[in-house]
């Protein structure tokens, strides 16, 4: 079959609202906003990609509107009418012509690896370089706010879902308090689930030690960037004091950050996010970089809807050792999802769609509802 060549791209801006607000160190998260990226080639196939981002510019530095409009004004000029080599020559092209912007960079990278999966009829795993797993482990979050509400909400999760981990976060102003709730919940489950705790930057060096200590005893597996992003000195030395999980997620924005933090031993494991990090492309080259120093993976989400979910799945599907599971469980907690067919979640394990592509589609009507809401 011929090359790809990029024929149109549209973008549509989507607002969803969570089933339950989020508390993270920064903020109550309520909604997702999603920029949809449809890519036509000259035969009139569609691939889709996702750009996710949670209700601002608060975890990240990207809006929806800076997301939209670096596709409308950059990505889609550079890339109207050219043709396609390949998966990887696609990412170096936008990599080298738009710095930072990893969503934007992420939707329509994802996009072509569907197009160019339904043209060829492989999955995108097989792109990626083939599935080593065909399903995948997902955690929970649990965000009731009380621990007796996440307890009851664990173990619902636990017998109905099948999920073996919870992610709890952490909210800067009431770690002491967070910190007693986390510690029920990790004894309430222990012998039977995992727990890790996501601080979203919220602590400092002094407030890590303070909380570490309790936390390990009582059988946290691992903690989510306690610290700002940029002082990898300080969890550098946070992952040599504690023996639990020290897991990079917003220090990570690419592959050269994922080096500094590997040549430091500033994690001992990686949380991957193609929305964070710019692409499959960039996710794959973190995971190998994470591979060769010895350090885990945990296959992040940062709340996509099924698209951009079933795309991290198959990203994940590639990587040989996935030490602490998945958190894909974004389509459980938004109200409305864009896919055709029920996000399906088997004994707490996500099952990796075979293909063409994504082996997703959406559901038009809803997509224009939501894009009319958005709208509003
Ligand atoms: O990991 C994050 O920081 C972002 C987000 C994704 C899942 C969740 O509970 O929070
Ligand atoms: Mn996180």
């Amino acid at each position: 079959m011929t090359h790809l060549k990029i024929e149109r791209i549209d973008t549509t801006r989507l607002d969803i609202d969570l089933k339950q607000p989020i508390t993270m160190s920064f903020g109550v998260v309520r909604s997702i906003n999603v920029i949809l990226v449809r890519m036509r080639d000259q035969d009139g196939l569609e691939g889709l990609g996702e750009a996710t981002v949670l209700g601002g510019p608060f975890w990240g530095g990207e809006s929806a509107e800076a997301v939209q409009a670096t596709i409308e004004a950059y990505l889609k000029p550079l890339l109207l009418g050219t043709k396609v080599q390949g998966i990887g020559a696609l990412s170096q092209n936008l990599t080298r012509f738009v710095r930072g912007n990893a969503a934007a960079r992420n939707a329509v990278e994802t996009a072509a690896l569907d197009l160019i999966g339904r043209r060829s009829g492989r999955s995108a795993s097989e792109i990626l370089g083939g599935a080593v797993r065909s399903t995948i482990p997902v955690a929970w979050t649990l965000s009731t706010g009380s621990a007796e509400g996440d307890i009851e909400e664990g173990e619902r999760a636990y017998a109905e879902q099948g999920h073996r981990r919870f992610k709890l976060k952490i909210r800067r102003s009431s770690s002491n308090e967070d910190v007693a709730r986390s510690i029920r919940i990790i004894e309430a489950f222990r012998g039977r689930a995992a727990v890790i705790a996501d601080v979203n930057q919220g602590w400092d060096e002094v407030a890590a030690n303070r909380y570490l200590p309790r936390l390990q005893e009582a059988g946290l597996e691992g903690i989510e960037q306690p610290l700002p992003a940029g002082d990898i000195d300080a969890a550098a030395r946070l992952s040599q004091r504690y023996g639990i999980e020290i897991i990079a997620d917003e220090a990570l924005t690419g592959p050269d950050s994922a080096f500094r933090i590997a040549a430091k031993r500033a994690a001992t494991s990686f949380g991957l996010k193609p929305n964070r990090d710019g692409g499959p492309t960039a996710t794959q080259a973190i995971a190998a970089i994470a591979a060769a120093s010895g350090l885990g993976i945990y296959g992040g989400t940062m709340l996509e809807t099924s698209l951009g979910t079933i795309a991290s799945a198959h990203l994940y599907a590639t990587i040989d050792e996935l030490r602490l599971g998945s958190e894909l469980f974004g389509p459980l907690r938004i109200v409305e999802d864009i896919a055709s067919e029920p996000f399906k979640l088997v004994d707490g394990e996500l099952i990796v769609p075979s293909g063409p592509g994504l082996g997703f589609s959406l559901d038009e009507d809803r997509v224009a509802f939501l894009a009319r809401k958005a709208n509003e």
